[in-house]
């Protein structure tokens, strides 16, 4: 067992902020692990930022049980959350029970999913049966083709409702937190006020009781990072000046120097060694 559990991400609310931060690989949960981040997350936003599509419609269940693999190799202390991508869980309760067990038994110990009110009787399901669940609402991705695009929630008095409804419809269920995306402010920091589960937000402003980023938006990765996010490194800028000192090394010959390679020290061992290996292959070269 790592050593963050739910139970201490849900004590944590109104006494200590939560940080959580999406990793997709071996490496970027390792670090983010030794970085003491609370939640790693491996999110459906995966799609977009590893694969390159245009919205997160495209990940499959397959893909999100490789990388889960992948990430809870590397976490020893971070509680690992994976993401139910699109259409694994809207079918039917049947269907989300066993996709959700699958991302646990790749190494997940909490999953998320995108709705609320919509999904209850799902996540209700689920905590019973012992799988903790984290719900999502305000801007859900997962709806980019109804939505028209990812626009921020929160104005109008239906869509503040229907955020209080699924947080509310969340916490009755049993979810453990719930994700607040790209919420105007007011509206988040009502919300934490009327649950008594942690907001995690994102785009949502101070008054949330987590934060959570995208791994390749906060490190400077991702060319078309939302208008929410801080840039805390310009990794882009730094990995492409590495490949190109790499390139220019290489074809002026300055790559590999001395140190990175290996070369006999007895020459003369080596032209006896050479001397009989061309020898021999001359002679298969005559018996074929
Ligand atoms: N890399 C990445 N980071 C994320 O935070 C993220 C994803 N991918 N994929 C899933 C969702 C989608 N998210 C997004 C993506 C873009 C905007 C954005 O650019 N909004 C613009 C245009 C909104 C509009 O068209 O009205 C804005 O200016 O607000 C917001 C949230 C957040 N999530
Ligand atoms: C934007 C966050 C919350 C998410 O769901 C993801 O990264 O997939
Ligand atoms: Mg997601």
């Amino acid at each position: 067992m790592r050593q963050i559990t739910v139970k201490k991400i849900m004590e944590m609310k109104g006494k200590e902020k939560i940080v959580m931060v999406t990793a997709y690989d071996y490496p970027s949960a390792l670090i983010a692990d030794k970085a003491g981040i609370d939640i790693i997350f491996v999110g459906d936003s995966l799609g977009m930022v590893v694969y390159g599509d245009e919205n997160t419609l495209n990940v499959t269940m397959d893909q999100m049980l490789y990388h889960t693999r992948a990430v809870a190799k590397a976490v020893k202390r971070g509680l690992v959350l994976a993401d139910m991508p699109f259409m694994s869980y809207e079918v039917s309760i049947e269907e989300g029970m066993k996709n959700a067990a699958r991302l646990i038994q790749a190494g997940a110990d909490a999953v998320k999913i995108e709705g609320g009110y919509d999904h209850r009787k799902l996540v209700k399901r689920l905590v019973r049966a012992g799988i903790p669940v984290m719900g999502h609402t305000g801007l859900t991705p997962q709806r980019y083709l109804r939505l028209g695009g990812y626009h921020i929630t929160g104005e109008t008095e239906e869509e503040i409702e229907e955020i209080i409804k699924d947080a509310k419809a969340l916490e009755k269920a049993g979810a453990f937190a719930v994700v607040l995306e790209f919420v105007l402010s007011d509206v988040a920091k009502l919300v934490t006020e009327e649950v008594n589960i942690p907001t995690i937000g994102i785009g949502s402003g101070p008054h949330c009781d987590g934060q959570v980023l995208v791994w390749h938006d906060l490190l400077g990765v991702y060319e078309h990072a939302p208008p929410f996010v801080k840039k805390y490194a310009d990794l882009r800028s730094i990995i492409q000046l590495a490949l190109e000192n790499y390139r220019e090394e290489v074809k002026e010959g300055r790559f590999p120097s001395g140190k990175y390679y290996w070369e006999f020290l007895d020459k003369e061992d080596f032209e006896k060694k050479k001397r009989r290996v061309m020898e021999k292959l001359l002679e298969d070269e005559l018996e074929e």
